[in-house]
This record gives C-alpha cells, sequence and structure tokens, in this order.
C-alpha cells in the first residue's frame, strides 16, 4: 500500500503541522473544516476487523502489514540503527496518485468483470479491489475504512451522465483525488450453445443498454430489455439461473469468468466509447502545478439575476477551461415560488451545478476564480482538485478494457 510504506517520522511531522494550506482553502471554500491530513500518508485502519474484511470480501487472507519498526531501546549498534530508520519523505513521495497501488483497497459497484474494476485496475495497478453491491456501500466502505478509495463512473460519451452518482458525490464527504478514462468495448454474451435467434431478453446496466441500442436493433435484437446493477452482475446471473432466453451486455473478461460465451464483439454504438470515472478518496490530494490538473465544484446559486452567466465567466475572464457543466434538481429546496403581484405565482426548479475546470486549485487564478463564484452562490464545494487523466488511447485499444 503506498501511505502504509510512508515513514513513520514523516507521518508523525506532518500531523504535527496541522492543516495544509490547500486544506485551509478547501475549508474556506467548503465551509467545512478537513480534520485529518492527506490520505495518502495515513491509510492504516484505526481497526484490523476492518481489515480482516477486506480480506474476506476480495477472498484473500492474507494478513494486513503494518508498517511499524519495533524500537528495542537497548540496542545501540549503529548499524542496527541504520536498518531500523525510515527513509525521509521526499517531493516524489507527495505524487497525487500512488505510483503503484499494490495493497491499495479500491471499492467497486459491481462483480469482478466490471468496468468499474478494470478501471480500478488502470488507477491503482496491482490494488486489491473490493466489489460492493451498490454504489452507496463503496461509498461507506472508504467512509469506514474498509476501502482506501472508491471509483465511481460519472459519465460516458454516448450515454452522457450517471446522474445518481452525482447525487452520490454529494451525499458524501469523499474527495475526488483522481479520474480515469476507460474505453469501453461491449460484448454481446450468453451461455455456450445458445443463439441470437434463441433470445428474449438482454440485460445490462443502463449504461450498457444505452450505449449499445443501435446495434442490438441492427442485430435484430428487438426483444427486452432489462437493467441490472452491473455489467459483470448481468453475466453472472445468466449464468448462476441457467437462462437460456437472456444475453448480457458485458466485457469479454465478465464472459471468462463466468463461462459465457461471446456472441458479438464490440458492440457499442461508437467506436470511440469512453467512461469515466473518479477515484475517492477521505482526504483531498495535495494540488500541484507541475501536469495538468482538473477541479471539479459543486455550487447552488441564490436568486438574481445572470447568476449562471456571472460565475461562468468567472472562468471564462481567467482563460480557465471547463470541461463539464452538469445541473442536478437541488434536493434540499426542488422548487421556488416566485410571486408577481401581476401576473401569479412562477415555479422555478432549483439546481445543484456540477463544473469540472482544467486549473488546479494550487493555482492564483483557479483561487480567484472561486472567490468571485463565492460572491453569487450560497453553497459552494470543491469536490477535488486532481491529475487529469492525459494516456492517449484509440478506439482499436479499447479491448483492453475488456
Ligand atoms: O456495470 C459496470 O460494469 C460498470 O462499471 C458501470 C459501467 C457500465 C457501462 C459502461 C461503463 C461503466
Amino acid at each position: 500500500m503506498f501511505g502504509a510504506t510512508q515513514p513513520a517520522p514523516a507521518t508523525a511531522r506532518m500531523a504535527r503541522s496541522g492543516r495544509s494550506e490547500w486544506q485551509s482553502t478547501c475549508a474556506i471554500l467548503t465551509s467545512k473544516v478537513v480534520s485529518q491530513e492527506q490520505s495518502e500518508s495515513l491509510p492504516i485502519p484505526p481497526v484490523s476487523s476492518g481489515v480482516d474484511h477486506v480480506s474476506a470480501v476480495n477472498g484473500n487472507h492474507s494478513a494486513a502489514r503494518m508498517n511499524l519498526v519495533p524500537i528495542e531501546k537497548s540496542d545501540s549498534n549503529p548499524l542496527v540503527l541504520q536498518q531500523h530508520r525510515q527513509k525521509p519523505l521526499s517531493m516524489s513521495d507527495l505524487s497525487p496518485a500512488p505510483k503503484h497501488g499494490s495493497n491499495l483497497r479500491v471499492a467497486y459497484q459491481g462483480v469482478p468483470g466490471a468496468y468499474s474494476e478494470a478501471a480500478a485496475g488502470k488507477a491503482y495497478p496491482n490494488c486489491q479491489t473490493v466489489p460492493c453491491d451498490q454504489f452507496e456501500v463503496a461509498f461507506q466502505a472508504v467512509e469506514l475504512w474498509i476501502s482506501d478509495r472508491a471509483v465511481l463512473p460519472v459519465e460516458n460519451s454516448l450515454g452522457g451522465s450517471i446522474h445518481r452518482n452525482y447525487d452520490l458525490l454529494l451525499r458524501h464527504r469523499l474527495h475526488i483525488v483522481g479520474e480515469v478514462q476507460l474505453p469501453v468495448h461491449h460484448c454481446l454474451l450468453a451461455l455456450p450453445g445458445v443463439r441470437k435467434e434463441f433470445l428474449t431478453r438482454v440485460i445490462s446496466h443502463p449504461q450498457g443498454l444505452a450505449q449499445c441500442e443501435r446495434t442490438l436493433t441492427k442485430l435484430g435484437l428487438n426483444v427486452a430489455r432489462e437493467a441490472v446493477d452491473d455489467t459483470a452482475g448481468a453475466a453472472e446471473f445468466i449464468a448462476a439461473n441457467n437462462l437460456r432466453d437472456t444475453a448480457a451486455i458485458a466485457s469479454a473478461r465478465a464472459a471468462e469468468i463466468y463461462g459465457l460465451e461471446i456472441l458479438e464483439d464490440g458492440i457499442q454504438d461508437d467506436a470511440s466509447n469512453v467512461t469515466r470515472f473518479v477515484m475517492l478518496a477521505r482526504e483531498p490530494i495535495i494540488p500541484r502545478t507541475d501536469r495538468p490538473f482538473k477541479t471539479s465544484i459543486v455550487f447552488a446559486h441564490d436568486k438574481g439575476t445572470s447568476v449562471l452567466y456571472k460565475v461562468l465567466s468567472a472562468f471564462a475572464f481567467r482563460d480557465i477551461s471547463l470541461t463539464k457543466i452538469e445541473s442536478r434538481p437541488n434536493h434540499n429546496r426542488p422548487i421556488r415560488l416566485v410571486d408577481d403581484a401581476n401576473v401569479g405565482t412562477a415555479k422555478h426548479f432549483e439546481y445543484m451545478f456540477y463544473v469540472d475546470f482544467e486549473a488546479s486549485m494550487a493555482e492564483t487564478r483557479a483561487q480567484n476564480a472561486l472567490a468571485e463564484v463565492q460572491e453569487f452562490t450560497s453553497f459552494l464545494r470543491v469536490l477535488g482538485s486532481y491529475p487529469m487523466d492525459m494516456t492517449p488511447w484509440s478506439p482499436s485499444s479499447s479491448s483492453s478494457s475488456s
């Protein structure tokens, strides 16, 4: 685990130093106090039962390795002391994303073979993935220290935003610490020997169904579509219930795991089908300026004229590109009644706006933009400032995600 290998003296030093500048910025902008230091340096669960649980979930029963080195006080041999001395923390250790995710526990919704599992592996190679039956559980796994990260699909190039997951970001207090864009290559899977003509139903995650809609029709599969929680779960369901009239839209890896055959390969409506996932942690990472960063915020605006325009201008004025804007109903206040003495009562929908912009919170222009945005908003929270996924990809590389 990246953090567990960090030296104890440095951890203690960080803990003593109090809140970082970035966390102070977060606290100001979000009106919430960040109580703990950067998670990358404190990932060890406080109780061992949590770790045991994770091992059980993962089928991996290796004991958790705590990196606490016992100090034998009577030992004055300098060579032995040298062995005990731990490597001091250096700038490279402060890297926003662990270079190797080994032993990092990453929760995702679904069962093995789900795309979220592949996204976890891309973000943190060699991590331990922790399957969860719901996104809510994946969030709680991190909050309760059962897991170190959660991976959450938020949008797809064909299916659009996964709205429910935006709501979860707001409902929970986790921080976005990274993003991954994964080419998604869908297959049509069925039990061995099943032919397309036998099918009466296709099941998958709603995004899987949405991303293959046109291709299914082209294949003559005008059969019932049914949404399930995750793509690999659909494959597992067919295998477990020996369903010979049902096919799943899922990855080739799911076919392998659950013993299904690939009836059609690459059935996404567009070859360049990409899903964006965000990685969540208990603590924010320290934003940097030495590589491209993205920042995600959510805000609600007060009544007033042209507020959204003013908010967006705060970014345009500073040459900060927005990569995404999404609105969701403001669950605290879904409707505002506006009385006009002459005309009557109008009902306005109230929204939460989610904005991603291309700048790091370590940059003055981003800090100034948010200070300005704060003037027009009744609520503002920084969901995270994190390195952009810059890995090149091409449609032909998509099979690696399956
Ligand atoms: O169900 C899965 O496998 C997921 O990880 C969610 C999803 C579904 C379809 C495309 C991308 C992600």
